[in-house]
């Protein structure tokens, strides 16, 4: 079978799929073990597209296999997953349709390999057959992302680009140009997807490191940190590490993970810059020192990541959210307990859920300092209630930025 060239990306395609759907793993988890039998590069591009493509189009796609058939196929039948990542190829990835055909039956057999010829074929003869301009969101996600589900779904439509954060701020204007890029905020440069980071100036120098420009708002609300003593509580990988400790912070970053506070090591060393690391579950640990702030970026179910991550949207329901909201109210009941007077907290997530969002905000028992349109990158604007909420259909026009949540309070 692998003798068909393009086969091996189909199958890895198809593996990433079933698991994302069926098994709820992630897909960049399951990339990892899918994209290891294929050699090339370009293999390798081609399956995590089609894969991408099918898991942001999948409410279409589903609709438009359901349209060509008498009888529904089960969600779990794989000639319905070998007909999505075809109907994704076709109308995404513009591959033409013998191509399509060429490649993607070879991974079914017998029955359900006619089954899945005759759907492709019918809808091929199909006049005017088209994806909407938007992906369609399945009705509990829509519903749980209110008025923004329109914007959201948009922001998908594309991955993201890539966004630098600079070390140092006065650097922005100069490094921006440099490198080809355009800039949102001070210590912000946006470069085009795909842009390949080590062959960017000064990477092994340091003096920059990858970061959403969302994932930048909650440590920029601390402000310049000119000594004080901050908690990053819940650290690696260190993005808000090593923003704090550029901005002057003294920094303790604490995670429950050794695995991941390898990362954060890694990335202060390529950085040179400082924080105490702790390993510790933060549900049990004591702090033996007092904080000027501290910086809860919680676990969350990372909805806000969609546009990176197409998976989230099918593998997230109420029940993670559930599950997720509970360890965050108890990470902000500690959070709240350990701030002295006069300090002051910013709680995060990278979440669309309000359960995980304004419901953690609303339960803090503390007065809360309103986030202001003039601590924010132009275009954005803090709710009603003085949080920031981003999401993917916002600064659509400059290439979006991922959903955040975030809250400040004084104690
Ligand atoms: C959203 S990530 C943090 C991202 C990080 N702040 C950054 O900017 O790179 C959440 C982190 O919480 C950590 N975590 C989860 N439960 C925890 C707990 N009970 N105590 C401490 N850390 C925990 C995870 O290991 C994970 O690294």
């Amino acid at each position: 079978m692998s003798d068909i060239s393009g086969l091996p990306a189909r199958r890895a395609a198809l593996q990433m799929i079933d698991a994302v759907l069926h098994r709820g793993e992630t897909l960049e988890t399951v990339e990892r073990n899918a994209l290891r039998r294929i050699r090339g590069p370009a293999d390798q591009a081609l399956a995590r597209a089609i894969a991408g493509e099918t898991l942001r189009w999948l409410t279409d796609l589903d609709m438009m296999i359901d349209s060509a058939m008498k009888k529904p196929l089960p969600h779990d039948a794989k000639p319905r997953s070998v007909l999505r990542l075809m109907l994704a190829q076709w109308l995404r990835l513009d591959t033409p349709p013998h191509a399509v055909i060429a490649t993607a039956l070879p991974l079914l057999t017998g029955g359900p390999r006619r089954l899945a010829h005759g759907v492709f074929s019918t809808l091929n003869k199909r006049d005017g057959l088209v994806l909407p301009d938007i992906p369609t969101l399945a009705p509990e996600v829509e519903f749980r992302w209110g008025d923004r589900a329109d914007a959201i779904a948009a922001g998908i439509v594309t991955p993201p680009p890539l966004d630098l954060a600079l070390k140092d701020w006065s650097q922005t204007e100069e490094r921006a140009e440099a490198m080809g890029g355009i800039s949102l905020a001070p210590g912000h440069i946006r470069l085009p997807r795909g842009t390949p980071i080590d062959q960017l100036p000064s990477y092994k120098d340091g003096d920059w490191w990858v970061q959403d420009l969302a994932a930048t708002l909650p440590a920029r609300l601390l402000g310049p940190g000119a000594g004080k003593r901050v908690l990053d509580l819940c650290a690696a990988p260190g993005g808000k590490t090593m923003q704090l400790a550029a901005a002057g912070w003294n920094v303790t970053a604490l995670d429950i993970s050794e695995r991941r506070l390898d990362r954060v090591r890694q990335n202060l060393e390529r950085t040179g810059l400082q924080a105490e690391i702790i390993k510790a579950n933060a549900l049990t640990w004591r702090p033996a020192k007092q904080f000027d702030a501290i910086l809860l970026d919680a676990p969350c179910t990372a909805t806000g990541t969609c546009r990176r991550h197409p998976d989230v949207v099918h593998r997230i329901g109420e029940r993670q959210i559930e599950e997720q909201a509970e360890l965050q109210n108890a990470l902000l009941e500690r959070a709240v307990e350990w701030l002295p007077e006069g300090s002051t907290l910013i709680y995060a997530v990278c979440s669309l859920e309000s359960s995980e969002g304004e419901a953690q905000a609303e339960s803090v028992n503390l007065a809360p300092v309103p986030i202001t349109s003039e601590e924010l990158p132009g275009g954005l604007e803090p709710t009603k209630d003085g949080w920031l909420k981003t999401d993917p259909g916002m600064l659509a026009d400059a290439g979006g930025l991922d959903g955040f949540f975030v809250g400040r309070w004084r104690k």
